[in-house]
C-alpha cells in the first residue's frame, strides 16, 4: 500500500494527454490532441465515426505508441515511465475478456491472481458490490446479460484500485435505462473509488446521460470541451417536453402549447421552448397545472447539440 501512496501523486490529474499526435500511412490520424480528466469525474470523448477515438484510447492504455507528445497518469509518463503509468489504468477497449463456463466470482479471481497488486477477498467483495452484481456472481457468466457481462467487466478492470477508467463506446447495446443505470454506478465508481472514467462514443445523447464533461473531437483534433452539469450552463437552454400518448385532447393541447411558445420537435408528441434555466421549475408546476399530460421533461444544452450535429453531418459528407 504504501508504494501506492507514493505513486498517486493526489494533485496530478489522473490523465493528460498533451499534444499527441499519431501517425499512419503518412497521415496525422490524431493530431496535436490534448485535455486531461481529474479524478472523480466522468469524462466524454465525443466523436463522428472515424474520429480518431479507439486510435487515441489505444494510445492512452499503451497499445499503441505515439509519434509526438506525451500522454501522463497519475503524472507518470506512458513514454518515459510506463509501467507505473498503466499500473494506473483499467480499461475495456473492446469486448471483456471473461472466462464464460467459470462464474462471476471465479472470473475475477482468476483475474485477481493475476494482478501485481495483491488483491485479497475483501477487495473482490467490494467490486461486486460497487458494480451491484452481487445476485448473479456465483452464476456462470454465459448465462449473464449483455449488461451482466459488462458490469463484471468493468468489476475485473477495477480490481487493482486504478486511478483511470477506460470504456471504449460502453453504451453500446443498452437502450436509456441501462444507459442511465451504468451511469448511477459509474458515477458511484468515481465518487467512492476517487477514480476518473473515460467513456467514448459517436452519440450525443448517450454522453449527455453519462458525463460530468465532454470532449469533442473531429478529424483526430480537438473542436470543443464542454461541461454537461446542469447548474454549469446559465445561458438560454432548450426545454424538451413529451407528451403522454393516449391524451385524447391532443389538437386542444397542441393548441394551448403553441399559445405558450412551445414549437413542435416532430410527430412523437415532443415539444420544446427556449428558457432560462431559472424559469424551468415555475414552467414545470404551470404545466402540470395546466394538466399538460407529461411523459417527461429534459433540459438540452443547445450549442452542444447543434455543434455536434453539424460534425456528424459534416463527417457523413
Ligand atoms: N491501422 C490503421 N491504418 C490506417 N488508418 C487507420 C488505422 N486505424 C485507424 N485508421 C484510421 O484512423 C481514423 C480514426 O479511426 P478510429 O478507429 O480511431 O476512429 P473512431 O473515432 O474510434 O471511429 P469509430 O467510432 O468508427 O470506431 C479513421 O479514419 C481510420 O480509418
Amino acid at each position: 500500500m504504501a508504494n501506492r501512496e507514493t505513486a498517486v501523486r493526489a494533485d496530478k490529474p489522473a490523465i493528460e494527454v498533451i499534444g499527441a499526435t499519431k501517425v499512419l500511412n503518412g497521415r496525422k490520424i490524431i493530431d496535436r490532441l490534448s485535455f486531461s480528466v481529474e479524478r472523480g469525474e466522468i469524462y466524454g470523448f465525443l466523436g463522428p465515426n472515424g474520429a480518431g477515438k479507439t486510435t487515441t484510447i489505444r494510445m492512452m492504455v499503451g497499445l499503441i505508441r505515439m509519434n509526438e507528445g506525451d500522454i501522463r497518469i497519475q503524472g507518470h509518463s506512458i513514454r518515459t515511465d510506463r509501467k507505473r503509468a498503466l499500473a494506473e489504468v483499467g480499461a475495456i477497449v473492446e469486448n471483456p475478456e471473461l472466462y464464460r463456463y467459470l462464474t462471476g466470482r471465479q472470473n475475477l479471481q482468476q483475474y485477481a491472481n493475476l494482478c501485481e497488486r495483491p488483491i485479497d477477498r475483501q477487495r473482490i467483495d467490494e467490486v461486486i458490490r460497487l458494480v451491484r452484481l452481487e445476485d448473479a456472481i456465483d452464476r456462470k457468466v454465459r448465462t449473464y446479460s449483455l449488461g451482466m457481462r459488462q458490469r463484471l467487466g468493468i468489476a475485473q478492470a477495477i480490481l487493482h484500485r486504478p486511478s483511470l477508467l477506460l470504456l471504449d463506446e460502453p453504451t453500446n447495446g443498452l437502450d436509456p435505462a441501462g444507459i442511465r443505470e451504468l451511469r448511477d454506478y459509474l458515477r458511484q465508481l468515481a465518487r467512492e473509488e476517487n477514480m476518473a472514467i473515460v467513456v467514448s462514443s459517436h452519440l450525443l445523447s448517450e454522453i449527455e446521460l453519462l458525463c460530468d464533461r465532454v470532449i469533442i473531437i473531429q478529424k483526430g483534433r480537438f473542436v470543443a470541451e464542454r461541461t454537461l452539469k446542469e447548474e454549469a450552463t446559465t445561458d438560454v437552454l432548450s426545454f424538451e417536453i413529451e407528451l403522454a400518448e393516449s391524451d385524447e385532447n391532443k389538437d386542444r393541447m397542441a393548441q394551448h402549447l403553441e399559445s405558450r411558445g412551445f414549437e413542435k420537435v416532430d410527430d412523437s408528441g415532443r415539444w420544446t421552448i427556449p428558457i432560462r434555466k431559472e424559469h424551468v421549475p415555475a414552467l414545470i408546476e404551470s404545466l402540470v397545472q395546466d394538466r399538460v399530460p407529461l411523459m417527461q421533461a429534459r433540459i438540452r444544452t443547445t450549442a452542444l447539440e447543434d455543434l455536434f450535429l453539424r460534425l456528424t453531418e459534416e463527417g457523413i459528407r
